[in-house]
């Protein structure tokens, strides 16, 4: 089964400067480990946790930049094991963040399992199974878009669960389609839009809750596409860009495509979003309701430090909703006959689809380049 490469995420400097930096000034016995040892698992190895599950890396669910994410079965329930070398070290952000909203009972998150690394050769994370995620859903609809009832309904949710995500101090700085999925039916998840991957999340509060300023120019950080202009100028990160991310993340789902789809130079993909804001605004919004115009005059108009008009967002969209008289109760664009069927199937065996890889290929470019 082949498997659709995922849009990769550049990984945050600071991680990598870490990981050289243990291989650097450790002992060569520790260099020795990282090289000997260090691996992603296979499909179809197996692993005992410390609670004494047996657990079998089924079939692989998605690649990202820094591992793979398969399929396996702890008590009886379907669930997602994500990997990656022991020395990537990503994954114990992931860990915390969920930790942290499964504490809050945040709605929009995976729940965590279990988590470990096996003989420091791998690290995983055991966590809820999800459907496939948003990039996926959009590029097998046959126009390539969402409709406005599912464009502003993603919207909500994806809206939310940035807004939760906030709320407990931290940022993602990697607003993507690929980082949400919907929960599947046979779970009674399916009306619920998940947020996952933490791999850049950035904490923006201090021990005592106060915002911590901007630190400037920082560097690079998220994926091209659509990443923020504040990204792009590689200055420090707030809630803002999430917002602005999400921002594009709607526009592409809506009309099937940003402007700025086949560039791939990220000074060029700059240059195009601030031209959709100028020259381009009348034919970037043409297909849009007008109050996208409105939220993203929102969003410009943000500082670092301010805290995003979320309730604000979210009537503006119900606004959206009312004008087109989209129903109350959800029916995403994807969503076959509600009654018997079970998309737990569907979720792990949709990987093949050849057009979506060469689509992803063309066009998910980052910066790794
Ligand atoms: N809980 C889950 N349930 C089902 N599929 C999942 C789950 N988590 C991840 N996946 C799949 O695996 C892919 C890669 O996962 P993820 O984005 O977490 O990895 P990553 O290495 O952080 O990737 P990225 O390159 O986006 O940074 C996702 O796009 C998705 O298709």
């Amino acid at each position: 089964m082949s498997v659709i490469p995922n849009s990769p995420t550049l990984v945050a400097e600071e991680n990598i400067e870490k990981i050289r930096a243990v291989v650097e000034i450790a002992p060569r016995v520790h260099r020795v480990i990282l090289e000997k040892k260090d691996r992603l698992p296979l499909q179809g190895e197996m692993f005992e946790n410390d609670k004494g599950h047996q657990i079998v890396l089924k079939q692989k669910l998605g690649d990202g930049a820094m591992g793979h994410v398969f399929l396996t079965e702890v008590d009886g329930r379907s669930v997602a094991v994500k990997t990656e070398k022991h020395s990537t070290a990503m994954l114990p952000m992931e860990i915390k963040v969920l930790l942290i909203t499964m504490r809050e009972n945040c709605k929009h998150f995976c729940r965590i399992y279990d988590y470990g690394n096996v003989r420091r050769e791998y690290n995983y994370m055991i966590i809820s199974l999800l459907g496939r995620d948003l990039y996926r859903l959009r590029s097998e609809m046959p126009t390539r878009s969402f409709s406005i009832n599912t464009t502003t309904k993603i919207a909500l949710e994806t809206l939310e669960a940035i807004e939760e995500l906030h709320s407990i101090g931290y940022l993602s700085r990697d607003v993507k389609p690929s980082n949400f999925a919907p929960g599947l039916r046979d779970f009674k998840e399916h009306k619920t839009i998940f947020m996952f991957d933490f791999g850049l999340a950035k904490k923006y509060v201090d021990r005592e809750n106060r915002k911590l300023k901007s630190r400037g120019e920082v560097g690079w950080r998220g994926t091209v596409r659509y990443g923020s202009l504040n990204a792009h100028k590689r200055l420090d990160l707030g809630r803002r860009d999430d917002l602005e991310c999400w921002f594009y993340m709607l526009v592409e789902m809506h009309v099937g495509e940003v402007p700025w789809r086949f560039l791939t130079d990220r000074a060029a993909v700059g240059k195009a979003k601030i031209h959709a804001r100028e020259e381009g605004r009348a034919n970037f919004f043409f297909k849009l309701p007008k109050q996208f115009d409105t939220i993203l005059q929102m969003i410009d108009s943000y500082a670092f430090e301010t805290r995003p008009e979320y309730r604000q967002i979210k009537k503006l969209i119900n606004e959206i909703r009312a004008e087109n008289n989209c129903p109350n109760h959800i029916h995403w664009d994807w969503q076959t006959d509600e009654s018997q069927y079970s998309e737990l199937t569907e979720a792990v065996s949709v990987m093949s689809d050849m057009a979506i890889l060469a689509e992803q290929g063309a066009t998910n470019v980052t910066d790794r380049g």
